[in-house]
């Protein structure tokens, strides 16, 4: 059989017959996935779909942040310091995706959304539990959030189980301890029920962990690492707030909130506040 021109024959070995094997679609479930774009616009209209996909496909960018985060979370239990960084390298990577992606979105004009951002109702990202999950095993824990799940219990049981256990960082500052850093009691033994906040007195640890950095290499780099894991975060929630921005001005959110001004108040918390004190007093 002659083949034609500008094409790749296909080699012998390639196979063809799945009737009684796994393929590529059955492994992924893709029938599945790809029937799970359902827009509810009358008639549909056409930017939709963008709309569905971005949101679908940063779930499953945050199932995976949620999974990695959970992993490098549990390893500090057991001070297995090389595999939390290899987790936390992987989330970075992901987080780059997540804020990257916001340029597709960024190509719905206003009058695009306008014209089928009220078929939404009173839906919202706010409400997404994948997202406050990763919040609070970060840090930004706030039982009040929890009201948002009651018609949803299994989110809800997730969002407080991680509200009750300790979050990344309270496992990182037990495992700077277990490694003979002077951590705090006040930090050891704190409500990891509410909200991280500020602890001075661990200013003066971090200081002497990067003023010796060459004495604790992988400390040193772990905190560097967190340090990235936040900016990144904060790069996710600018890229947010400048979407909703160009997209709907100063309108108040679907969720019920002022929109922009409740998003601009998020970009002033911090997950890991010491570690970015420590530079007001490293050098001169
Ligand atoms: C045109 C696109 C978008 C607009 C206009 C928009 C608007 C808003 C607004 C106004 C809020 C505040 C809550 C409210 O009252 O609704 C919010 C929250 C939120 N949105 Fe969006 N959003 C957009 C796209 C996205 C995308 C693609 C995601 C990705 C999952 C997302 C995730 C979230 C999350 C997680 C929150 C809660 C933030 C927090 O608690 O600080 N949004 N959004
Ligand atoms: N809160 C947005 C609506 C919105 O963006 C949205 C709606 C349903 C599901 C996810 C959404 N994304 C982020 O909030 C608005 O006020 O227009």
């Amino acid at each position: 059989m002659a083949v034609e021109e500008n094409t790749r024959p296909l080699e012998a070995g390639i196979v063809t017959d799945f009737s009684q094997r796994m393929n590529y679609g059955s492994y992924l479930a893709l029938d599945e996935l790809l029937s799970l774009q359902r827009p509810v616009s009358e008639p549909v209209h056409h930017d939709e779909l963008l709309f569905i996909i971005q949101h679908q496909t940063s779930e499953l960018w945050m199932k995976l942040l949620l999974h990695e985060i959970r992993s490098a979370r549990d390893l500090l239990k057991s001070d297995d310091i090389g595999t939390v960084l290899k987790r936390i390298a992987r989330v970075k990577h992901i987080q780059e995706v997540l804020t990257q992606q916001w340029s597709v979105l960024a190509t719905l004009t206003p009058t695009e959304y306008a014209e089928f951002r009220d078929f939404l109702a009173n839906s919202s990202g706010f409400q997404s539990h994948q997202y406050r999950a990763v919040e609070f095993i970060l840090g930004n824990k706030n039982e009040k959030m929890l009201s948002v799940f009651d018609s949803d219990p299994a989110s809800q049981q997730i969002l407080r189980e991680l509200l009750e256990e300790p979050s990344l960082y309270d496992e990182f500052l037990r495992y700077l301890s277990r490694q003979g850093f002077d951590i705090p009691a006040s930090a050891l033994e704190r409500d990891v029920t509410k909200a991280y906040v500020f602890n001075p007195e661990l200013v003066p640890v971090f200081k002497g962990i990067y003023e010796a950095s060459g004495d604790n290499w992988r400390v040193y780099e772990a905190c560097e690492e967190l340090v990235d894991l936040e900016d990144n975060f904060q790069f996710w929630r600018f890229r947010h707030l400048r979407t909703v921005q160009r997209t709907i001005g100063m309108k108040r959110g679907t969720g019920g909130s002022t929109g922009v001004d409740f998003l601009q108040r998020a970009l002033s918390l911090t997950f890991f506040p010491e570690l970015f004190a420590v530079r007001t007093e490293i050098g001169a």
